[in-house]
């Protein structure tokens, strides 16, 4: 029994946020339907996005600049650029992944292979479908996983003959089953490696499809009642994506997440500050020093085009600014993910975007400024049947409309934000001193002198690109045309040694700080919350005339003027500055408005605190029989500031309770928006609050502690707990089995738990393993009824169903189904046809 039967309720607004936000983009309007469904079409007629002001028109799946930056960049041969063309103008098929610890996985897969691969075939059969199978496992996904459809998702919504399969699909998603997740997606979170004992951090982790997936190898071979010893800190610094990781990553279930809202580039390492007033709250020696992982998946905010297939609208606003206004800060967030990991850990890297300067120019700086302490990996042997491509050790950087070698025609140019680091070798070059002049000039200015003018003449016949030295084609570009998906950049990062020594400099993005610090070196694997920019002087670097300069940093403030301001992250301002409620603020630290995000409790977040009300953990313990195996006490948390009113209490594993703990002794540096998993609900109805116990147990928390309670639960068979899923209240005189009824009956008034008797042999002994289905209820007066949401009751009706229909077809197990299955589907004749309408 693992994680992914998300139940629980679910808010109408969570839901829209999350239907609406699940694009792997970071703020992007809504693609226009129509478009697609003019695609879906074949019609692949020109078309004109409207900013939402009248009727949608179509929108143009062209972009001249477009098709002149890539043809440049030499992103694909000249031979292949029709097809690559062709393959971006067609909606994007829909892929989905199966969730290998949800406890129904296999039977979600073989209903996969055995019906839906079959029926919808023959639904549909057409050319192209027949050839491939119109849905099927992804080749390069191990364990058969992960699925491509032929559809887009319009296709899926809008074809009637594929109503049963979509119908499925939603469900499926909706309970945890499965995931809705673009097929490049899935690469990152594989090439990580990740293992069940590894401390994950997923720095932009929003709305959180690899997250998911994430958890989801920490869960692998995870037992039952027990939990993994890794964990996953999923971040992401906008509040509202941040909610849709959390709807994201509930139907997951798990003990084993922390999701935290914080500016990635700052990310803190929570060093204990011995000044801290919670430090008394702390009754063990914390179990590490400083926050490291063993994995950082550094999915970064990018332009985004490898999206188009999914968002045409993106076709009309592209622009070559878009990238080069994001490469500083990708380059931070990488920098930061690095110092975050242990020695011997791996990062990866990825953008869903092709432009190289996102991707190799990022990659090309992180290994100049770590000088030898981290190396990319050689994954070429991993996942064969994946296509993929090197890596590029050449390419070119355009800015108003010039295209640029080297940074030598940027000092030609005097232009502002395009920085050395941009370019294949990442050196900087440095004016000659009599152009002082020139430097003041802007861009305007020098549009018609010499110099432009010399680089216009080059141009024409074209501008050479540098060529790096580092091993770049060790990254990986997929492209749309090789296996009809997305396309994505992935570079996978090993860390050999501790960072090589840097230069400490005071941060001079937008001045954040007055106070100024010396010049003092400090290994960047230590901690800079505070904004402070590090910058390397190894040895590597040093020789060559290198991008870490001081004027770099500067550099970095400067937009270009091509950039999207919609994708910018800086232009979140003061608004995503987040201030603090109490605790000290020192005002040497603080410039203007903008406080540190270090320290004290978060505004507009709950508190996490350790719930430690003896009485209550006592009564739930003794009420439900909790067996001492179970690690209880120190793993409960509440999000009240009053613990006498706790409504909700969250479990926590040992390796996030670590966590916790070291963020307590550091002030509370992470921006905690959502941990633990909902074990125990306070009662709130009349009857309820009369019961022995007052908290229930949760849905979402029962797989984890079913194995360790030894009270309130009782054993159904499988006709009398299918009328229960059905009906939701029945009598206890009105149970087809009479001694479940009169069990029933005999349980103490609350909360209690109803297992499902093995389908398969209705005598055996009971055990908990990973194929126990239970659900909660509640034991009233005179009757039992379930504890679960209809979505959770139609979805095990289903699989129920799925099963005994295995069953039944297995020649080992007849009568006893039968009889079953036929007071089932015929519930008058089992006596109970008014249940419905007398509960
Ligand atoms: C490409 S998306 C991430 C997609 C995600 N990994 C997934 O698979 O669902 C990039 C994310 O970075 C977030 N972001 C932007 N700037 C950030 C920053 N400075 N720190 C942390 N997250 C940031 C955006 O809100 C966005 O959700």
């Amino acid at each position: 029994m693992g994680g992914g039967r998300g139940r629980g309720n679910r808010s109408r607004t969570q839901r829209k946020h999350f239907r609406d936000g699940r694009e792997n983009v970071w703020k992007r309007s809504k693609p226009d339907p129509s478009a697609e469904a003019a695609n879906v079409d074949g019609n692949n007629e020109k078309t004109n996005g409207n900013n939402g002001r009248g009727p949608w028109q179509p929108f143009a799946t062209e972009n001249p600049a477009f098709d002149e930056y890539y043809k440049q960049q030499g992103i694909v041969s000249p031979q292949e650029w029709d097809s690559f063309i062709h393959f971006l103008r067609t909606p994007l098929p829909a892929a989905f992944r199966i969730n290998s610890s949800s406890q129904f996985c296999e039977d979600i897969k073989s209903q996969l292979e055995n019906d839906f691969m079959k029926s919808v075939q023959a639904e549909v059969a057409d050319g192209d479908s027949q050839e491939e199978g119109a849905i099927r496992p992804l080749p390069w996904y191990p364990d058969n996983l992960a699925w491509h459809s032929n559809f887009s998702r319009m296709q899926l919504r809008k074809n009637q003959t594929l109503e049963r399969f979509h119908e499925f699909l939603k469900l499926e998603n909706e309970i945890g089953n499965i995931t809705r997740q673009e097929a490049v997606s899935m690469v990152p979170p594989l090439f990580l490696d990740v293992r069940p004992e590894h401390f994950v951090l997923d720095m932009c982790a929003a709305p959180g499809s690899k997250t998911f997936q994430l958890l989801e190898i920490i869960y692998k071979s995870t037992k039952p009642g027990s939990l993994p010893d890794g964990m996953v800190i999923a971040n992401d610094l906008d509040v509202q994506r941040c909610n849709l990781l959390i709807h994201q990553t509930k139907r997951m279930c798990t003990a084993n997440l922390i999701v935290t809202n914080n500016e990635a580039q700052h990310f803190p390492g929570c060093r204990p500050n011995k000044n801290c007033s919670k430090a008394s709250e702390i009754e063990f020696e914390p179990q590490f020093s400083q926050l490291l992982f063993d994995r950082v998946l550094c999915d970064v905010p990018c332009s985004g085009d490898g999206t188009l297939r999914k968002a045409p609208d993106m076709w009309r606003k592209w622009n070559s600014g878009m990238g080069n206004g994001l490469h500083s800060l990708q380059i931070q967030i990488a920098m930061r993910g690095i110092s975050l990991l242990k020695v011997g850990g791996r990062m990866v890297y990825s953008t869903c975007s092709m432009n190289p300067v996102e991707n190799e120019a990022v990659v090309g700086e992180i290994l100049r400024r770590c000088g030898g302490s981290v190396e990319l990996v050689d994954v070429s042997n991993d996942f064969p049947q994946l296509i993929r491509r090197p890596g590029l050790r050449k390419w070119k950087v355009r800015d108003k409309n010039l295209w640029l070698g080297s940074h030598k025609d940027v000092c030609k140019l005097q232009t502002s934000g395009v920085l050395p680091s941009m370019f294949p070798s990442g050196i900087r070059h440095v004016a000659p001193a009599d152009d002082d002049q020139q430097h003041e000039d802007s861009m305007n200015s020098v549009e018609g002198s010499e110099a432009v003018k010399d680089l216009l003449t080059s141009q024409e016949d074209g501008v050479t690109p540098e060529v790096s030295d580092l091993p770049l084609e060790l990254c990986m570009r997929i492209m749309p045309h090789d296996q009809n998906s997305g396309a994505f950049f992935i570079a996978v990062l090993q860390k050999l040694s501790p960072l090589p020594a840097m230069e400490i400099k005071p941060a001079r993005k937008k001045n954040l700080f007055s106070k100024k610090l010396g010049q003092e070196s400090k290994s960047p694997d230590q901690d800079f919350e505070d904004g402070t920019e590090l910058e390397l002087e190894s040895e590597d670097a040093a020789g060559k005339e290198h991008p870490i300069s001081s004027s770099e940093a500067n550099a970095t403030i400067n937009e270009p003027a091509e950039t999207s301001l919609e994708l910018d992250p800086s232009n979140t301002g003061d608004e995503m500055v987040l201030e603090k409620v109490d605790g000290d603020t020192d005002p040497g630290k603080t410039i203007g408005k903008r406080k540190l995000q270090v320290q004290g409790n978060w505004k507009g977040v709950d508190p996490v605190n350790f719930f430690k009300d003896e009485a209550i953990i006592n009564s739930i313990k003794t009420f439900y029989g909790i067996d001492e195996s179970f690690p209880f006490s120190g793993h409960l948390i509440s999000r009240n500031n009053d613990n006498n009113h706790v409504k909700r209490i969250y479990y926590i594993s040992k390796s996030v309770k670590e966590v916790l703990e070291l963020n307590l002794l550091a002030g509370q540096q992470l921006k905690i928006a959502s941990v633990g998993l909902k074990m125990f609900e306070r009662q709130s109805s009349r009857e309820g609050t009369s019961a022995p116990c007052a908290f229930r147990i949760s849905s979402e928390g029962l797989p984890v502690i079913l194995p360790h309670i030894t009270k309130q639960i009782v054993y159904a068979s499988l006709v009398d707990f299918k009328h229960l899923l059905q009906y939701k209240t029945i009598k206890f005189a009105d149970f087809v089995d009479t001694e479940f009824g009169e069990k029933a009956s005999k349980l103490m008034m609350g909360c209690c738990v109803v297992v499902l008797r093995d389908i398969k042999s209705s005598s055996a002994p009971i055990q908990v393993d990973a194929s126990t289905i239970a659900i909660g209820c509640w034991r009233g007066r005179s009757s039992l009824s379930v504890m679960v949401t209809a979505i959770d009751c139609q979805e095990l009706l289903e699989r129920l169903s799925v099963r005994m229909n295995s069953v039944k077809d297995s020649p080992a197990q007849e009568c006893d189904n039968d009889q079953l299955m036929d007071t089932v589907d015929k519930p008058e004749e089992a006596g109970i046809g008014q249940l419905a309408t007398e509960s």
